[in-house]
């Protein structure tokens, strides 16, 4: 049995909206408890709607939940913060500014007591590092869509975060560019070792990257059903990870969820499985598909200082 504390835990999240004239509010998700890992990369699926961007909004600082609380390094997340990178999918670069100087801005925000030959090395640093050395002085409108969202994510790594969240950043590129950048994104993260929380509805993209996959049910009410463990090992590539015994497994397994049980989850006519065996979070179980183990992580009456101990005990 292995003791556990996650470095970012979501505490019984819930997010309503009310509704636009009066009448009952919308339960985007309600009951919400999960965990990442120092260093992990974590992918979430779920059907359009469900409330994946509400949670990277709630986790980057930028929206409030209606209940429950998000901690980082054991501090409460109330507000945006340099401690958390975000890259959407639209870029979000300042059009007025060269691919450095957009860099640079974001650095200096972080240090404001660095020299400018320190600002400006260790931008550099991170330009070269999504490989567009030679075009940092050009403006976004200069770029190609794949080189805007190679500055962002530059832009992104640059500040060091604690957390970097990513909402489908590659969803608008081309195949070949977007492998191309999720292979730079695997190259940098395993350098940096960087912690890292992903939206993507593309199951492949998501085995490529993710050392766990959070499957979520569709909405109103959604909930995160199960968290799937990819023990491919690193370093992956594209072309060889396809003929791991593992890869079909977890990939039929993912597409099963999103094809049928997702709405099955949802509908109210199917037993549920208690979410919370009491009143304490409960994690979603971690499922192995390619051994069949399942998990569960359980919080237990033992405290060590103030701290709350956590268990994982594997049910099958
Ligand atoms: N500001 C808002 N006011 C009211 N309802 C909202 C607001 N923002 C989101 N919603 C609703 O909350 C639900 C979840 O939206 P969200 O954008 O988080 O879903 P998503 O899973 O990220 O979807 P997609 O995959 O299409 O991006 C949707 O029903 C959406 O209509």
């Amino acid at each position: 049995m292995n003791r556990k504390k996650y470095f970012l835990d979501a505490q019984g999240l819930v997010k309503q909206f009310p509704a636009p004239k009066g009448g009952e509010s919308l339960t985007v998700f309600e009951n919400l408890n999960f965990g990442i890992n120092k260093g992990e990369f974590v992918c979430i699926i779920g059907h359009s709607g469900c409330g994946k961007s509400t949670i990277m909004n709630i986790l980057a600082g930028l929206d409030q939940a209606s209940g429950g609380v998000v901690l980082m390094d054991n501090k409460e997340v109330a507000g945006p913060s340099l401690d958390r990178g975000v890259v959407f999918q639209n870029y979000s670069l300042l059009p007025w500014m060269s691919c450095l100087r957009n860099i640079t801005f974001a650095v200096k925000s972080r240090w404001p007591n660095w020299s400018r030959e320190q600002v400006y090395e260790h931008s550099m640093k991170y330009i070269e590092m999504v490989g567009l050395k030679g075009a940092e002085l050009r403006k976004p409108s200069q770029l190609s869509g794949g080189m805007r969202q190679r500055v962002s994510i530059a832009r992104a790594f640059a500040i060091e975060p604690k957390l970097l969240l990513l909402d489908e950043p590659f969803g608008a590129l081309d195949a070949l560019t977007r492998g191309m950048i999720q292979e730079e994104l695997i190259k940098i993260c395993e350098q940096t070792g960087q912690t890292v929380f992903m939206i993507t509805h593309d199951v492949d993209e998501a085995i490529l990257l993710a050392d766990r996959i959070f499957l979520m049910s569709n909405g109103p009410n959604a909930t995160i059903a199960e968290s799937v463990v990819i023990d491919i090992p690193r370093h992956r590539d594209r072309e060889q990870i396809i003929h791991n015994p593992h890869y079909y497994p977890i990939r039929n397994h993912l597409v099963d969820f999103l094809v049928k049980r997702s709405k099955e989850l949802n509908d109210p006519d199917t037993p549920r499985v208690p979410h919370s065996d009491n009143a304490r979070p409960a994690y979603p179980p971690e499922v192995n598909p390619a051994t069949g183990q399942i998990s569960k992580l359980i919080e237990t009456e033992t405290t060590e200082g103030n701290e709350l101990t956590r268990q994982v005990v594997n049910l099958q």
